[in-house]
């Protein structure tokens, strides 16, 4: 992200306009108008094709353009192919009313019934041809997406190569269109016929009541209303509307009011805190940015306590002040009741949004955003579409985590897009982290992002001391998961009343079933992957897809009765801490423990009134947290993540364990970390070890560069997916052509490998190949794959599927 190339505000980046005017090529009869957008232009890759979105508003409005022009039309993006965009006419009746960012019903193909697309533009222009058909109807009164962000719609389908009418179902969240816990409501109100005194008079007693009462009140009434304050039964209202007296007047309404603030009494309190100097600076920095008007990315990278939330609840309360609202993203798993209080005790109107909401809270709480009355939304990363109609900041916090990278399509990262959304309108991004992504700190060195540091905690607490134990040094080890060392410093530290955490980022019991006789492993039949053993319940599970099978007694190969259980998993090792430390109170957290709503939040406040002694759990305990009691923070076994086919994989293990290692000495009483691993040696485990982020990034930038790894080039991924091995790798192979004979018209400088298998060679029942394109150039790249994909036909009969993976943050 964030190189010059594609910056979607760089003026070189620019004849991007959705130019009116432009000729139409030949439209497929049956399929409406091939828009201006699809327009066939041989792609230049310096003067990229038009579909590209334009985030800025540069197009004269239609009317000023060409006068010879004489018919209104319509672009229209479907979100099933064929995706469009297709010209339609707007007849007479819809121009005042049809906008871009509205759904509409049109006729498409042979299909009976007309079907629901997008708008993406309205312009005058000459009907291609005379069978052009019309807009059938217009489905929304207001634009579901504003101006603004139609073009981040027609942006993000352009650099994520996505269909547009797929963002437009990606940024308006299905609740949205289904309109979810609402219902029509039919108001009665007087009709001009009502005015008439004599003919009011002429009618029956009940009716002339009913209608008197309906004018004398004002304001629109349902029936139901109405024949309560008028004494009478509906048979009066319905003859009243019948003969013309009063009118109807349909409006859709929220069900229930849903409520808005929950959890807020949680025992915990929000006080504003007198700023740190770190704090006041970063703070007058960020504010400074805000004040200037101007789009500017500022990375704020302060050491785990460092105390960024309360710069955050302090900028936003700058951006208030001035009537304008804010967007904070978090990852999904930081979604804690914590980071929630924080934000609601700060600020009136908060709108929280995550994974758990029911569909009418959805559309409920999106409704209120778009209504202005809220100031803050926090949520994971689809909360960067947030309807904020006065949008002053946005902030990423954990700007490093990877669940701000959506893995279906369009596969689009919240900062990217949050970096274009805020750069159109001339706003400030701030991405908080204590270890930024090599992307953000990479746009430090190149001037693209501003660097705010804070490196020291708040009240000046030292960061904990880090512990390396080598697990190759037998004298360590024992027959568990847990060496000497670390199973003294747990006992330590629960004799002192203090609290532990332990990391070990495996669900599940065992990772892998094998038969010792013949050595056949337990695999899932549609993904060729291992599968883990979950004691509870006996089952054995695919961790990509879910594959559940009750785990066999003995070999399925050859019937041995002595398979084993190998690998480690959370749930084993909360086995064996509970029985190395039988009087401790362990709690486990991981994906199979946090399944239903709220187990999170009952966890987490049963560990803060230190009900729980030891927490145990992945990833989801590693971020965010804070407690001061915290003691010791165990790793148990750090090279967990080191040893994956990714460029990323140093950058990950370096993250994963200096955010777990800042769970610690967050109080008075300091706080120590102990970290299990082979490679002891390896420059992030410690860089981690020695909390020292920019020793790692500084070692890690020069691995990136031998390669021209991001941040320093760009990469796409195109995965070939297909039931029929032989049949996939053809296509694929066919796509490596493809991309080759594109890559050299253009001139392109992209590098192109495989197609090979990735590491997950079988999905869900379907056969993987990818292919991996890299360029020091992101727009080369995209180029590239535009033009070979364009046209690219699959056969229904081969039943292959590929999709492009531009920027990926793995290679699984
Ligand atoms: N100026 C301050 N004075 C006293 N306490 C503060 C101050 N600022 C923040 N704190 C407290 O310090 C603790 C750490 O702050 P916070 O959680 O924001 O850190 P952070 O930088 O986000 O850390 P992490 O990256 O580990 O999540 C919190 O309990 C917070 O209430
Ligand atoms: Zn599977």
């Amino acid at each position: 992200m964030l190189t010059d190339s594609t910056s979607p505000h760089l003026p070189n980046d620019s004849p991007l306009t959705m130019s009116p005017g432009f000729p139409n090529s030949d439209p497929p009869p049956d399929f409406g108008s091939h828009s201006d957008q699809a327009a066939d232009k041989s792609s230049n890759l310096n003067a990229p094709s038009q579909q590209q979105g334009e985030l800025f508003e540069t197009a004269p409005p239609p009317w000023e353009l060409a006068a010879q022009d004489d018919v209104a039309l319509a672009s229209i993006v479907f979100s099933e192919a064929p995706h469009g965009p297709y010209d339609y006419r707007i007849p007479d009746s819809m121009r005042d009313d049809l906008v871009a960012g509205m759904r509409v019903k049109v006729p498409l193909g042979r299909r009976k019934k007309p079907i629901i697309g997008w708008c993406t533009e309205t312009k005058q222009g000459k009907a291609a041809h005379r069978s052009m058909r019309d807009i059938a109807e217009i489905l929304d009164t207001e634009p579901l997406c504003d101006a603004a962000l139609v073009r981040l719609v027609l942006w993000m389908s352009h650099y994520y190569q996505a269909p547009a009418g797929q963002v437009f179902d990606t940024l308006i969240p299905s609740s949205v269109r289904a309109n979810a816990g609402t219902r029509e409501k039919t108001y009665l109100l007087p009709s001009p016929m009502a005015k008439d005194d004599e003919l009011v008079g002429s009618l029956p007693t009940k009716q002339q009541t009913a209608l008197r009462f309906l004018i004398a009140a004002g304001r629109p009434m349902t029936s139901q209303q109405l024949s309560v304050v008028a004494e009478c039964t509906q048979g009066p209202i319905t003859q009243l509307r019948k003969k013309g007296f009063v009118q109807e007047n349909v409006r859709r309404e929220m069900n229930t009011p849903t409520s808005t603030r929950w959890q807020v009494d949680d025992g915990e309190v929000e006080v504003a805190h007198t700023l740190t100097d770190d704090q006041a600076q970063a703070l007058s920095q960020v504010t400074g940015a805000l004040d200037s008007g101007k789009g500017r990315t500022l990375l704020l990278h302060g050491v785990t306590g460092s105390g960024k939330t309360e710069v955050y609840i302090q900028a936003i309360e700058h951006v208030v002040k001035f009537g304008r609202g804010a967007i904070v993203l978090v990852p999904e798993i930081s979604l804690t009741p914590q980071t929630r209080g924080r934000f609601e005790r700060r600020f009136q109107s908060v709108a929280v949004l995550h994974s758990q909401m029911t569909p009418a809270e959805r559309h409920f709480q999106w409704q209120r955003i778009r209504s202005g009355e809220v100031q803050v939304v926090v949520g994971p990363r689809s909360a960067v579409f947030a309807p904020m109609p006065h949008l002053g900041l946005i902030v990423i916090d954990e700007e490093h985590d990877g669940s701000f990278k959506q893995d279906t399509q369009p596969r689009y990262h919240a900062r990217r897009v949050a970096y274009a959304r805020a750069m159109s309108l001339n706003i400030p991004l701030v991405l908080g982290t204590a270890t930024p992504s090599m992307e953000s700190w990479h746009a430090t060195a190149t001037g693209r992002a501003e660097l705010i540091k804070m490196p020291s905690r708040v009240g000046n607490r030292p960061m904990p001391d880090v512990q390396l134990v080598d697990l190759r040094v037998r004298d360590d080890r024992t027959a568990g998961a847990i060496s000497r060392p670390l199973h003294t410093a747990v006992q330590q530290t629960l004799n002192e009343n203090g609290q532990v955490i332990l990391l070990l980022n495996r669900r599940g019991f065992a990772t892998t079933i094998q038969c010792p006789a013949c050595g056949y492993v337990v695999a899932c039949p549609d993904c060729d992957m291992p599968l883990t053993h979950h004691r509870d319940g006996g089952k054995a599970v695919c961790h990509y897809c879910d594959y559940t099978i009750a785990t066999p007694p003995w070999c399925p190969a050859c019937r041995f009765d002595g398979i084993r259980y190998g690998g480690l998993g959370t749930q084993k090792l909360e086995v064996e801490v509970k029985a190395r430390f039988p009087d401790a109170v362990v709690a486990r957290m991981d994906s199979d423990t946090m399944r239903r709503p709220g187990s999170h939040q009952k966890v987490l406040s049963a560990f803060r009134a230190g009900k729980v002694n030891l927490l145990l759990g992945t990833q989801m305990i590693a971020k965010g947290l804070d407690f001061p009691n915290v003691l010791l923070v165990g790793v148990i076994n750090a090279d967990g993540a080191l040893h994956f086919p990714d460029f990323r994989a140093a950058e990950r293990t370096f993250q994963l364990v200096t955010q777990v290692a800042g769970r610690t000495g967050r109080g008075d009483r300091g706080g120590r970390v102990i970290v299990q691993t082979y490679s002891p040696e390896h420059p992030a485990i410690q860089a981690a070890s020695r909390h020292d982020y920019e020793l790692f990034a500084k070692g890690e930038m020069i691995n990136r560069m031998k390669f021209n790894y991001p941040p320093l080039g760009s990469v796409a991924r195109i995965i070939i997916r297909g039931v029929i091995e032989e049949v996939t790798e053809a296509i694929a192979d066919s796509l490596l052509s493809r991309l080759e004979v594109a890559r050299d018209t253009l001139g392109a400088e992209v590098r192109i490998l495989g197609p090979a298998p990735p590491p997950i060679t079988k999905l869900r029942g379907k056969y993987r190949f990818h292919l991996l394109l890299q360029s020091v150039d992101a727009n080369h790249l995209g180029e590239t794959i535009r033009r070979a994909t364009k046209d690219f036909k699959i056969a229904d009969k081969d039943d292959v599927q590929y999709v492009i993976d531009i920027d990926p943050m793995d290679m699984l």
